[in-house]
């Protein structure tokens, strides 16, 4: 099938890589010109793994080129989707310009029959309101339907959990998009959730809600259980083991970040007291996430009161490991606390490079420690979970090693003669 995908961002360029290697012809179309000249010779502009290698022998199979000419990908293309970043508004809403701008673009091309999916994340009734826009903007109701598939990949595994999701969900308003869709995806082996337009977009913000819901649940659970001298982990671990709950997203720590979940529950609560509903656990969720840089550095300042006068190490600057990504990261949120705490930060990140006005960063892991005083780890990446600690006990000049994340066993620092502090891990 002949497809087009607008925006080459996380979403878009795993889209189009997949469906390309799955046999469609497709077009990404991409407004920053620079971007397109990057992908055209294959180089991925953002860390995912195993996207780069898909994407090559998408482009050298010849069903994937990359274009910033939006009306020859759209004339080829019988499907098209819309990619773009809908970012947060100062008031938390989500703002939809991008979107609108491929709208205003998108709409004079229609003329002949085009199924338009939004794979963006959108409020509630963005999509009824696109399929009257374009009716409003004279494109004939023949020619087009609206459908809402909304995106559940996580970075880091984008391309497996496209190629292996729980679910398709299909918002439509009418079924005849849903066999082609069917076709489209045929690779994929899902259940299909079909439902109305605005019942798509829904479930997509109450899933990113839910997951981040049970986030600052258990950093709620991890305060209460400090307080008691309770192992966190070991509750996570209980809890979990009951199906209804489940182990995922039970892990404590500095909380969640990424260009997703703190966008989406701030657009969710902005669209909820819209309509005069008070989203008490959404606002509960976001002010417990809000508060977790704060506790640790309470918790730093109760172990090492001059921590302020330190050398301090900070490993991880991604919103999560296997990413580049550090939007909203809540690692470099605490990097910039840090600093203007004035604390002397050092960082290192396996793929980061963090540019933050007063820090150091370093290309090699050891060396970042080299006479630090703490070493904090902000994001867990595998590499600082396998460090070696006899390196780390040598190099640095101080031993306490603040776990932001509770993925090191306590054991093993104390093994080595370093002192651990995480949260809730007596
Ligand atoms: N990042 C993620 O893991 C996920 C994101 N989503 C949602 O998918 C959407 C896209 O997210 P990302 O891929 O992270 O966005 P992004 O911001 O990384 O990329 C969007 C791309 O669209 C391009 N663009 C903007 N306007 C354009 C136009 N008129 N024509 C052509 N290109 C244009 C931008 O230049 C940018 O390269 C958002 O709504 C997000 O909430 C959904 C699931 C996962
Ligand atoms: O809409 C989106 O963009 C995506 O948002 C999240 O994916 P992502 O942001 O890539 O990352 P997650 O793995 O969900 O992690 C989000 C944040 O929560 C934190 N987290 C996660 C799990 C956990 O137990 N504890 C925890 O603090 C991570 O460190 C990270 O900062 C969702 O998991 C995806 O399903 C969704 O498609």
């Amino acid at each position: 099938m002949d497809v087009c995908v607008i925006g080459a961002g996380y979403v878009g360029l795993t889209t189009s890589t997949v469906l390309a290697n799955y046999g469609h012809q497709v077009f990404c179309v991409e407004k920053q010109k620079e971007k397109v000249e990057m992908l055209k010779t294959g180089e991925v502009p953002i860390y995912e793994p195993g996207l780069d290698t898909m994407l090559v022998s998408s482009i050298e199979a010849g069903n994937l080129a990359f274009t910033d000419d939006l009306a020859k990908a759209v004339k080829k293309s019988s499907i098209i989707f819309i990619a773009v970043g809908t970012p947060q508004n100062s008031d938390g809403s989500a703002n939809l310009r991008f979107f609108e701008e491929v709208i205003n673009e998108l709409s004079p091309l229609i003329d002949t029959y085009k199924i338009i999916i939004t794979k963006s994340t959108v409020p509630l009734g963005t999509n009824e309101a696109l399929h009257g826009k374009l009716l409003e903007k004279g494109v004939s109701p023949e020619n087009f339907d609206v459908v809402s598939n909304p995106e559940f990949l996580r970075e880091g595994t984008a391309i497996s959990d496209m190629l292996h999701p729980d679910k398709i969900v299909i918002g439509v308003k009418s079924h005849t998009p849903i066999q082609i869709l069917q076709k489209l995806y045929h690779f994929i082996h899902a259940p299909y959730m079909i439902t109305s337009l605005t019942g798509a977009e829904m479930i997509k913000y109450a899933s990113n809600a839910f997951l981040a819901v049970k986030i600052s649940f258990i950093n709620e659970l991890a305060k209460i259980s400090e307080a008691y001298n309770v192992d966190i982990t070991d509750v996570a671990l209980g809890i979990g083991m009951d199906p209804r709950i489940g182990h995922h997203f039970l892990q404590a720590g500095l909380g969640y970040g990424g260009s997703c979940f703190p966008k989406d529950l701030a657009a969710l609560e902005h669209q909820s007291l819209k309509m005069n509903v008070t989203p008490h656990i959404l606002q509960a969720a976001q002010l417990i996430n809000n508060s977790l840089i704060d506790s640790y550095l309470d918790k730093i300042e109760k172990e090492i009161p001059r921590y302020r006068e330190m050398k301090i190490t900070v490993w991880g600057a991604s919103f999560k490991p296997n990413t580049d990504d550090t939007r909203h990261s809540q690692a470099v949120k605490l990097i910039e606390r840090l600093t203007k705490e004035g604390c002397e930060v050092h960082i290192y990140d396996p793929v980061v490079f963090l540019k933050v006005e007063n820090t150091t960063s370093y290309k090699d892991m050891y060396e970042s420690i080299e006479q630090s005083d703490l070493l904090i780890i902000a994001t867990e990446w595998h590499q600082f979970i396998e460090a070696d600690w006899t390196i780390v006990k040598e190099k640095m000049y101080g031993d306490q090693v603040v776990d932001c994340r509770n993925c090191i066993q306590p054991y093993t620092l104390k093994r080595h003669g370093l002192k651990y502090i995480g949260v809730a891990r007596p």
